[in-house]
C-alpha cells in the first residue's frame, strides 16, 4: 500500500518534515549519522508500532521532546484513500488512528500495512535463533490467512498455561489435558497453515534466488516442531514426564524452523556474506511477490537499510530489478546516492531524498 504523504515528527534526529514519496522508488541517500535509517525507523513504527533497532519506543522520541508522532496519507489497493497515524509519548503507551478511529491492536496495523525490512540484522534469518525464521514464516502465513492469528493466539494462551502448570511441579498428567487439547488443535492447525503457505513459497523463492545468485545445491525445508512420524498427542503423551521435570513443553509448533541447507551442511556456514544477503533478500522478496500472487488485500511496502553495501554492481542491480518488478513501494537508503541511481529503467517512478543532520530534501 503505497504512502503518497509521510510526515515525521520529533523521530531521533529528523527535523519535522512532510514527505510525498513516489509509488515505487525512493532513494534516501546521506552520510553516516544524517538520519537516513531513522526514517526508514519512522515508517516501521508505522506499519508495526515499534521500531526495528530498539526493543522499546522510548529511544526513538528524540531528546528533549515528549513524544514523536509518524503520519501517513496512503492508497488501498481499490484506489481508495486511507490515512494512519501514530504517536507514542514518553508517558504513555502508543495511540495508533487508522481514518480517525483509534485502534488498540498493533495486528490491525500491520495488516493494513504490510512492511518487509531488509537490513544488516537480517542475516540473523540465516544465522540466529528458529524463532526469527519462524517469525518470518507466520509474517506469511499472517497476511495470506485471515484465520492465522486468532488461532495463533489460542496456542499462545494454551501452551502459557501448560507450561504454567508443569513448573508448579508435582502435577498429574491430567491436569493438563484440557489445555493440552487445545493445544494440540490450535497446534495442528498452525502446522496446516505454514505447510500450505511453505508449499506456495519455495517456488517463488526458487526462481528469484536464480535470478540473483546461482546456488543451485541449497536446499529450503520446513520442520513442523514435533516428529514428523508421530501426532503431536502422542509426542505430548509421551513426553510428559521430560516435560514434567523440565517446566515447559519441548515440542510442538512453537518448535517451528526453517532448513536452509548446502549439501546437508547448514547454508550459513558455507555461504559467503554477500551471498548470505542475497538469500535473505530473496527471502523477503519472495514474500513480496507471493503477497500479490495470493491476491492479499494490501501490497507490501520494502524498507531496504543500506542496500549497496557487501553488493557489487551486478548483484546490486539483479537486486534492484527484482524490487522493481515487484511493483511495490520502495525505501532504500543508502550513503551514495550515484550508487544506486543507475540502477532502474526510465520509466520507474524515482523519487531521491538528501539527509543532512536530520534534515531531509527532496533532490529528484
Ligand atoms: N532520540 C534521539 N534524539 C536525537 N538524536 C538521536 C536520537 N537517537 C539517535 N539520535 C541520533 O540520530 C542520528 C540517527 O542516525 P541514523 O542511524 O538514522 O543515521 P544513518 O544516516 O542511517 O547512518 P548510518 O549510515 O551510519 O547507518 C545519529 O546521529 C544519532 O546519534
Amino acid at each position: 500500500m503505497p504512502l503518497k504523504r509521510l510526515s515525521v515528527t520529533a523521530v531521533r534526529n529528523l527535523h519535522p518534515v512532510t514527505l510525498h514519496p513516489s509509488p515505487r522508488i525512493n532513494i534516501i541517500s546521506g552520510s553516516n549519522g544524517s538520519g537516513k535509517t531513522s526514517l526508514l525507523e519512522a515508517i516501521h513504527i508505522l506499519g508495526l508500532a515499534r521500531s526495528f533497532r530498539s526493543t522499546r519506543l522510548q529511544p526513538v522520541i528524540q531528546h528533549g521532546e515528549d513524544a514523536c508522532t509518524v503520519f501517513a496519507e496512503a492508497v488501498l489497493k481499490n484506489g481508495t484513500a486511507c490515512s494512519i497515524g501514530i504517536t507514542r509519548s514518553k508517558q504513555a503507551d502508543y495511540q495508533i488512528r487508522i481514518d480517525g478511529q483509534t485502534i488498540r491492536s498493533a495486528a490491525q496495523l500491520a495488516e493494513t500495512l504490510p512492511l518487509q525490512l531488509i537490513n544488516p540484522d537480517s542475516f540473523r534469518l540465516l544465522e540466529g535463533a528458529p524463532k526469527q525464521r519462524r517469525q518470518y514464516l507466520d509474517w506469511g502465513v499472517f497476511h495470506v490467512e485471515h484465520q492465522f492469528l486468532p488461532v495463533w493466539q489460542r496456542l499462545q494462551k494454551s501452551l502459557k498455561q501448560r507450561n504454567s502448570l508443569l513448573r508448579r511441579g508435582r502435577i498429574q498428567r491430567s491436569m493438563l489435558v484440557p489445555w493440552e487439547s487445545e493445544l494440540i488443535a490450535a497446534g495442528e492447525r498452525i502446522d496446516e497453515f505454514r505447510q500450505a503457505y511453505l508449499l506456495k513459497l519455495k517456488p517463488v523463492f526458487e526462481n528469484i534466488l536464480g535470478r540473483l545468485v546461482l546456488l543451485d545445491d541449497l536446499t529450503l525445508s520446513y520442520y513442523r516442531g514435533w516428529d514428523k512420524e508421530r501426532s503431536l498427542n502422542q509426542v505430548l503423551d509421551d513426553q510428559f514426564e521430560r516435560d514434567a521435570q523440565l517446566g515447559y513443553t519441548q515440542s510442538g509448533p512453537q518448535r517451528a524452523d526453517l532448513r536452509l541447507r548446502i549439501k546437508g551442511m547448514n547454508a550459513v556456514d558455507i555461504l559467503s556474506r554477500g551471498q548470505q544477503k542475497l538469500v535473505v533478500c530473496a527471502m523477503k522478496i519472495a514474500q513480496g511477490y507471493l503477497l500479490q500472487e495470493m491476491g492479499a488485500a494490501q501490497s507490501c511496502v520494502f524498507l531496504v537499510d543500506d542496500l549497496p553495501s557487501e553488493l557489487d554492481e551486478k548483484h546490486r542491480k539483479a537486486l534492484s530489478s527484482l524490487l522493481e518488478d515487484l511493483q511495490c513501494q520502495v525505501f532504500i537508503s543508502c550513503v551514495e546516492a550515484q550508487q544506486m541511481q543507475d540502477c532502474w529503467q526510465n520509466d520507474t517512478p524515482l523519487s531521491m531524498f538528501h539527509v543532512e543532520h536530520g534534515r531531509i530534501v527532496q533532490t529528484v
